[in-house]
């Protein structure tokens, strides 16, 4: 049987990012995708042209539908929005044993805003707690944490302010910074550092979402927390090498690299 995999995230009508980019991601990884939709994005290469968030009950009564019957081997969580829909998929998730993945998704590559700034003391208080692992890119983590990072080293640091808040691991995303690609994996004690050489490629819409989602897959498969980021860190690497133009601007990942 399959493992089924989880995504709670916003729909990029593009297709490169959102529940369209964790639910390719799942097939390419050899596991059940299902989705629980909480915003509907007109987006493509040049932007987010709107955004239409839904209620907190059509979100709670999608998870139900799925967890009720189906069940889930491991949860990620992509665009919220807004706090009310924050603080519900918090709820929902404190109720379960499955691994949570959180991808404390904040502004798109183009700068368009996909939570609001009043949802941020819901991420911190709320939802931060009930992740296995949380995965902010280097804005993301600032507007958390406080925190800067300006250099790998700084990794540490934010790290540090990112547990604080409670996910058992945090997995900060250094692909905004100059030279080799570097991530930094830690639970406080024990560190991996994830380096993958920079692809000098544009089209790195989805990158966010196509990691997390990769370490759902690898969870609900049964690896450990560093093994499963190891695995999506080798899955997305290989995803942004073969990004592709897509419309006038930045191009998805190819989600499928794999399976050619
Ligand atoms: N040009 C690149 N070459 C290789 N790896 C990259 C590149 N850009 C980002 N990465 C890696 O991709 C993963 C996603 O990181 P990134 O910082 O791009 O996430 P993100 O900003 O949340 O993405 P998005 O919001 O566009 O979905 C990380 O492992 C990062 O190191
Ligand atoms: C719907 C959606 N979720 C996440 C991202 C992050 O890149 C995006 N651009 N769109």
């Amino acid at each position: 049987m399959l493992p089924n995999v989880l995504t709670v995230a916003g729909s990029d009508s593009g297709g490169g990012a959102g529940v369209q980019a964790d639910l390719k991601t799942m097939l390419a990884l050899g596991v059940h995708g299902m989705s629980v939709v909480t915003a509907v994005t007109a987006q493509n290469s040049l932007g987010v042209q709107g955004a239409w968030e839904l209620p907190a009950e059509a979100v709670r009564a999608q998870y139900r539908s799925v967890v009720d019957d189906i069940g889930v081997q491991a949860v990620k969580t992509g665009m919220l929005a807004t706090a009310p829909l924050v603080e519900a998929v918090a709820e929902l998730l404190a109720d379960t044993d499955a691994p949570v993945v959180v991808d404390p998704v904040g502004v798109s590559k183009h700068g368009d805003p996909l939570l609001a700034s009043s949802a941020l003391d819901s991420v911190r208080g709320a939802l931060l707690p009930v992740a296995t692992v949380a995965t902010p890119n280097l804005d993301e983590v600032a507007q958390l944490t406080g925190v800067r990072v300006e250099k790998e080293d700084d990794l540490r640091a934010a790290a540090g302010a990112l547990l604080a808040f409670g996910p058992r691991w945090a997995l900060i995303k250094g692909g905004h910074l100059a030279g080799d690609a570097v991530d930094l994996l830690t639970d406080g004690s024990e560190e991996h550092w994830l380096r993958a050489p920079r692809h000098d490629n544009r089209h790195t819409h989805g990158t966010g979402c196509t990691l997390a989602s990769a370490v759902a897959a690898g969870l609900a498969k049964g690896l450990t927390v560093p093994q499963a980021v190891r695995a999506a860190k080798e899955y997305v690497t290989g995803a942004i090498a073969a990004g592709f133009r897509l419309g006038a601007g930045i191009g998805p990942v190819d989600h499928g690299w794999r399976l050619r």
